[in-house]
């Protein structure tokens, strides 16, 4: 394989444990919250990978173990086939200005002292880029333009944008350092619906000029397709469906997705009014005492006793039911029934059901409700087309 064709992200059973801490005068570890617990991942240059999951799967922590804001407890994380645990001092410097982050909320991320021409020309010179005054003040207008910005915005201050101009300024600061791989954790979710379908159509349109690759963390199901050529789905830590968005979107295998997807409204009534949702029973289990062998066996519709409660499933193509690696991009899913479950050989229990056998209530899909109201794809104001 070249270096070309090489994933310019390179994740390898990548796990982030947090030490759960008890005692006034003596810190003791009472446990650990297992909140990335053994995931593969391989990224494409100028690819998109989308990341969904309920609140709480470990999608963020993910994506600051690749920046190596924590310390992972086990796995690598190549980039550019080095391995990011093994860099220091000035490695780790530039290696760092390679990728760089876009956050869900950028007025919290962005200084609020400073106006957008130092906020903007502070990466620059911190790293000693943009040839001198002239140099940085001709960059900086450079970035504005490629964010769709007047330079009439360089004396402003952060509170002065809307939510839109925001983000648009901390993607701004994201791409100064000319960086190859971007982290967008929830980029559009703190926006107002009618400016999200812009901010995301910015990051496609940047992507493109740029070369850059993206890892866009979200819980919208619309904005993860439409931006995505692969999307991973996390449930408590770990990755349990894998592939093309396409064929994600369009058949998708593990029980958990096929909840979340079903949670998704349809924009045409005759086939909203006929959709089938698939209801879980309980709430998402704590990653610091996870269930045994499927993680989601205690809200699974078609769980069955006892493989499904003792047995770990592996990430795996379809028959002819393989183990496989995460690259290139297939369909893999782990579910021990994902091809009896697909041709309809197995019958889903009622979420009622499923929650009377663990002493549970029913929960809407999406513990936080998050997968429900959908309004990008309900077409309001600036709907994302849909591939
Ligand atoms: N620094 C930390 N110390 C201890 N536990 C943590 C820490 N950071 C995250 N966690 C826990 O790890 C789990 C995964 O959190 P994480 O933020 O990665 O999930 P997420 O899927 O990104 O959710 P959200 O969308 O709400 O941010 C959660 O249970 C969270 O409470």
């Amino acid at each position: 394989m070249t270096a070309a064709s090489e994933p310019l992200l390179r994740v390898e059973g990548l796990q982030v444990h947090f030490p759960i801490k008890r005692g006034v005068f003596v810190d003791r570890t009472v446990g650990h919250v297992r909140a990335v617990d053994g995931v593969d991942l391989a990224i494409d240059r100028g690819t998109t990978y989308g990341l969904v999951g309920e609140s709480g799967c470990g999608k963020s922590t993910l994506g600051r173990a690749v920046l190596r804001l924590v310390e992972p407890t086990a796995g690598r994380v190549l980039f550019d086939g080095t391995d990011v645990a093994s860099l220091g001092g000035e490695p780790l410097r530039h290696m760092r200005r390679r990728m760089q982050m876009v956050f869900q909320d950028p007025l919290g991320s962005l200084d609020p002292r400073q106006d957008v021409e130092s906020l903007l020309s502070e990466p620059l010179k911190a790293h000693g880029l943009g040839g001198g005054k002239a140099g940085i003040a001709t960059r900086v207008r450079e970035l504005l333009d490629a964010v769709g910005l007047p330079s009439a915005a360089l004396r402003r201050y952060p509170h002065e944008f809307s939510g839109g101009q925001r983000q648009r300024i901390g993607i701004a600061r994201a791409i100064s350092l000319e960086p190859d791989l971007l982290i967008a954790d929830e980029p559009v979710s703190a926006l107002d619906v009618s400016v999200q379908a812009q901010v995301v159509n910015l990051l496609e349109e940047l992507q493109q000029r740029l070369g850059l690759t993206y890892l866009v963390i979200a819980h919208d199901l619309a904005v993860v397709r439409h931006i995505s050529d692969v999307v991973g789905v996390m449930y408590l830590g770990s990755l349990v469906e894998q592939a093309p968005a396409d064929a994600l979107y369009d058949e998708p295998l593990h029980p958990y997705t096929r909840a979340l997807m079903s949670a998704v409204p349809v924009p045409d009534p005759v086939v909203e009014e006929r959709r089938e949702r698939i209801l879980l029973a309980g709430d998402l289990p704590s990653p610091a005492d996870p269930p045994s062998g499927c993680r989601f066996h205690t809200r699974c519709p078609w769980r069955q006793e006892t493989r499904c409660d003792d047995e770990v499933p592996v990430l795996r193509e379809l028959a002819p039911g393989h183990s496989a690696a995460p690259h290139p991009p297939r369909h893999l899913v782990s579910c021990h029934w994902a091809e009896e479950i697909r041709d309809g050989v197995l019958r889903p229990r009622s979420a009622d059901e499923v929650a009377a056998t663990q002493g549970v209530s029913v929960r809407a899909t999406g513990a936080d409700g998050a997968f429900e109201t959908d309004a990008l794809v309900q077409g309001v104001d600036e709907p994302i087309e849909r591939r």
